[in-house]
């Protein structure tokens, strides 16, 4: 990027998708000039979508290549290479290459590949879907190879969003979304198969109408209404995911195990010892208490505030609160059997769905009551075994494909389950809106410029 007048610069967008879009409306909104394209053949319509805007439409990534100052690949992980190896060499000289994938590794190696010597490269990657403001999120920028005053330009590009500055080099970004992300995913993944291997809704069942019940099923019918590639991408392309997927799954069978055979002693050790390791709870000692560490608000204030959440309202006043909370437990085992700490990932570079995943997790750790009520149900309580087995084998087989590779197992799963829940995706859209609302609202950092923590103070499962 040459040091050229603010009326020349041009910001580019290789990738029209959704993420795409919302770049190009937010760069134009604050005034820079944008030149963007999508396949070719996807011209004709993105011309008429863009007309009453200051966006450029150009037929290919050349046009845009040669006319941008700062250029954005924003497309499928899988694709970058495809996709750098073709328009790169018509790069300007000069100018700053960045790319939106979730993904780093694969990005990283096109770019050292496929671009000439004499561009700079400063990677992006927002931390939240394209229908979250970018204002307050987090937005990782990456320094590969370029001067400081190209960072500081970057850092100019952005300050429109106003989101959160996050600083990490390539490597730290894949391990910080594999132990944020990819395991968050396979969580929700995992119960969205069991949702559809056994046909039935979980909110429509009396005995699942708690509020974390509620914020659970309203992550995962998120997840399912997104794009498949863009989870099947940062899980499968993550070199550091495979291994937290696994643990996440080996989890839940140990687990289980424990459940059928009523084991409870075994299930609360571990599930106290794993209180311990992420929550930082004494045994037996109250949150709160004289000597607990709880300095923080907790993120899910209250029940009554996740009871204004609801997907269905119980037909009896008697039904069930009991639940073993299996998906919880797991995913709380998992990140101690990884050594991972959420919240000091949280405060680095969490996305909201992270938050409000945490956020359910410390709701039930945080009470011993609800904790011993979910571990009683989980030895003893026999009515929600059958889909407690549903949710063990799903992690199995998400994790299975993962660790394979293929896109396309991973894209007939995905859609399989995505078409069952499609029915309640408007309605869970709406309220995971107000849901995401109220949780940024209970804590979340909001300053643009994190300090810029050093990751490496940070226990990272590599
Ligand atoms: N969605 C999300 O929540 C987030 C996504 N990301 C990342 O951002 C990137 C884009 O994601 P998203 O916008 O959601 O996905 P989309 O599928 O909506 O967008 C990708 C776009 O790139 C287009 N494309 C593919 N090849 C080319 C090409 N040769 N030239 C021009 N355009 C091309 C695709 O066309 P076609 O569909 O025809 O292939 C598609 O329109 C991904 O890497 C994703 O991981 C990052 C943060 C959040
Ligand atoms: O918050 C999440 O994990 C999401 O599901 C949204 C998302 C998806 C992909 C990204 O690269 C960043 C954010």
């Amino acid at each position: 990027m040459t040091k050229i007048s603010e009326d020349d610069f041009y910001i580019g967008i290789i990738g029209m998708g959704d993420m795409g879009k919302m770049y190009a409306r937010n760069f134009s909104k604050a005034g820079w000039k944008c030149v963007v394209c999508d396949r070719e053949e996807n011209y004709n319509t993105l011309l008429e979508e863009f007309k009453d805007t200051s966006v450029e439409v150009v037929k290919n990534g050349h046009l845009v290549s040669r006319k941008a100052d700062f250029i954005i690949y924003s497309v499928e992980a899988a694709f970058i290479d495809k996709v750098v190896a073709e328009y790169g060499s018509s790069t300007k000289v000069g100018a700053t290459v960045s790319g939106q994938t979730s993904v780093k590794a694969p990005e990283r190696a096109a770019f050292e590949k496929h671009l000439p010597k004499d561009v700079h490269v400063v990677s992006v990657h927002s931390l939240h879907g394209p229908t979250v403001s970018p204002e307050g999120q987090p937005l990782v920028l990456i320094q590969h190879n370029s001067p400081d005053w190209v960072m500081r330009k970057t850092e100019q590009v952005f300050d429109c969003f106003r989101s959160r500055y996050v600083y990490l080099t390539y490597e730290e970004h894949d391990i910080v979304t594999a132990n944020t992300q990819a395991v968050t995913h396979a969580a929700f993944l995992s119960m969205g198969t069991a949702w559809n291997m056994s046909q039935s809704y979980p909110w429509e069942l009396d005995r699942y109408v708690n509020g974390i019940e509620v914020v659970k099923c309203n992550i995962a019918l998120r997840i399912y209404a997104n794009k498949w590639h863009v989870y099947a991408g940062l899980a499968i392309l993550n070199p550091s995911a495979h291994a937290q997927v696994r643990q996440f799954a080996t989890s839940a069978t140990d687990l289980f195990k424990l459940m059928v055979v009523g084991d409870y002693e075994s299930l609360k050790q571990r599930a106290l010892e794993a209180r311990r390791a992420v929550f930082g709870y004494k045994d037996g000692v109250e949150p709160g208490a004289n000597g607990e560490k709880c300095e923080r608000t907790p993120i899910l204030l209250s029940d009554t505030l996740l009871d204004r959440f609801s997907l269905h309202q119980p037909s009896s006043q008697h039904c069930s609160a009991r639940n073993s909370h299996l998906t919880i437990l797991t995913m709380v085992d998992c990140w101690h059997k990884l050594g991972i700490h959420p919240f000091d990932h949280l405060d680095v570079a969490g996305t909201p769905l992270f938050r409000m995943w945490i956020g359910v997790a410390e709701y039930l750790f945080r009470s011993p009551e609800r904790l011993n009520l979910a571990l009683e149900s989980a030895a003893y309580d026999t009515s929600h075994r059958a889909d407690d087995t549903e949710f063990v084998v799903a992690t199995r087989g998400w994790s299975e494909v993962i660790e394979h590779g293929s896109f396309t197992h991973y894209k007939e799963k995905f859609e399989s389950t995505a078409k069952f829940l499609e029915p309640r995706f408007e309605e869970a859209n709406r309220m995971n809106k107000e849901m995401l609302k109220v949780i940024m609202e209970s804590g979340a950092p909001k300053s643009m410029k994190t300090p810029p923590k050093k990751l490496s103070s940070l226990p990272l499962v590599k």
